[in-house]
């Protein structure tokens, strides 16, 4: 289905997982898009396509909506079925950070615009969710490649809650014979989710990069390269900040100036969390997390994503903490880390250098049983 196809939808169709062909029930929606601004979003597809494909790192107006609840059966999964302006997905979360994810698998053209992503993602106007995953073909030798689209529409490297939801959405399409574990192309290079027997997944997220230009960050190093509890003011405030990129920016703080123990639930997040994103030391923004330590192997944190705001889990970012409080003398190398949504175990591990997150994925509950 073409770009042009896709945007002039009149019907999304809403499945509730798991895929079967016996227990597949729809929630149709549907959806008028403005069409005036196809031809520009199509471009704009292309040319993220392009600027993916070349990451260094890869080296290693809804104008009107009516929802109607429809009780269909069908002979076959959905997936089968192509009908030609109509966008299939299903929702998936990890922890709470919700996605719609697309069989974009025929393709490596995204099948929705950045423009059509900000559309879906708004919670009172469209589906709802923290950004719009695509599951494409491989690269260069990999099984599969990712690409997520902020609620913003702003393109991320990469997300780690929407990776461990990446690897349940393939195997809930594909018969992977067995398989458990796979290779994934993303903005942030190789990514290998491995779904374990309890069901979660388990994900190399690759080496953290802290040199301070790769992050980006402005802010001038002050060990080695990198940016290690650093101050910066925000807001007339100082900040003790260290800087972490997991293919994606991270500014990580544990607390302000004079004052080191954050009560992260204290904190006005939808003010701040702005001021840290657009901050000028920033150049491609960043997301921000806020830390509470409870002891050396416990963390709670709450974040401020850029492009999408508060969530309530970001696997990424919690990556980029437990790195943090490494660095900053916090903490050990296997640690929880708590979330607004639930927990993630992160282990940065000596050997090889490479960040391990652990945690679930799941598709959205309809609760439709037989
Ligand atoms: N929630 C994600 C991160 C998504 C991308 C982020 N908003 C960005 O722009 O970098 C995660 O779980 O990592």
């Amino acid at each position: 289905m073409s770009i042009a196809a896709a945007a002039a939808a009149a019907t999304v169709t809403v499945v509730s997982p798991p895929i079967t062909s016996s227990n597949l029930r729809s929630l149709s929606i549907t959806n008028s898009f403005k069409s005036s601004s196809l031809a520009l979003q199509s471009k704009t597809a292309t040319s993220t396509t392009t600027s993916l494909i070349r990451n260094p790192r890869f080296r290693s107006s809804v104008s009107a909506m009516s929802v109607s609840a429809q009780e269909n059966r069908y002979q076959t999964s959905f997936l089968d079925r192509r009908e030609s302006g109509v966008l299939h997905f299903v929702k998936y979360h990890g922890l709470g950070n919700d996605f719609i994810m697309v069989n974009n698998l025929d393709s490596m053209e995204p099948k929705v615009t950045p423009e059509q992503a900000v559309k879906l993602c708004d919670r009172n106007f469209g589906i709802g969710a923290d950004g719009v995953i695509f599951a494409m073909p491989g690269w260069s030798g990999t099984d599969y490649t990712m690409r997520i689209f902020n609620s913003d529409g702003s393109e991320p490297e990469m997300c780690g809650n929407g990776v461990r939801c990446f690897a349940k959405f393939i195997s809930d399409l594909s018969n992977l014979n067995g398989r458990q574990s796979f290779t994934v192309h993303t903005g942030a290079g190789l990514i290998i989710p491995e779904i374990q027997h309890d069901g979660k997944v388990k994900v190399d997220m690759g080496e953290p990069v802290l040199k301070a230009s790769d992050i980006p960050t402005k802010i001038p190093p002050n060990k080695d390269q990198s940016v290690v509890k650093t101050q910066i003011e925000v807001d007339g405030v100082n900040w003790n900040v260290t800087c972490v990129s997991m293919g994606n920016p991270h500014c990580v703080t544990f607390g302000r100036e004079g004052d080191e123990n954050l009560v992260v639930d204290e904190l006005n997040l939808a003010d701040i969390g702005p001021k840290f994103e657009h901050h000028k030391l920033f150049p491609a923004r960043t997301n921000t997390e806020f830390v509470q330590v409870f002891s050396r192997s416990h963390l709670k944190m709450r974040v401020w994503e850029r492009g999408a705001g508060a969530t309530l889990a970001c696997g990424t970012g919690a990556c980029a903490v437990v790195v943090a409080a490494i660095l900053e003398g916090r903490s050990e190398r296997n640690c929880t880390v708590d979330l607004p949504g639930g927990p993630l175990e992160i282990e940065w591990r000596e050997d090889d250098n490479h960040v391990y997150m652990t945690g679930p994925a799941e598709g959205a509950d309809l609760g439709v049983d037989e």
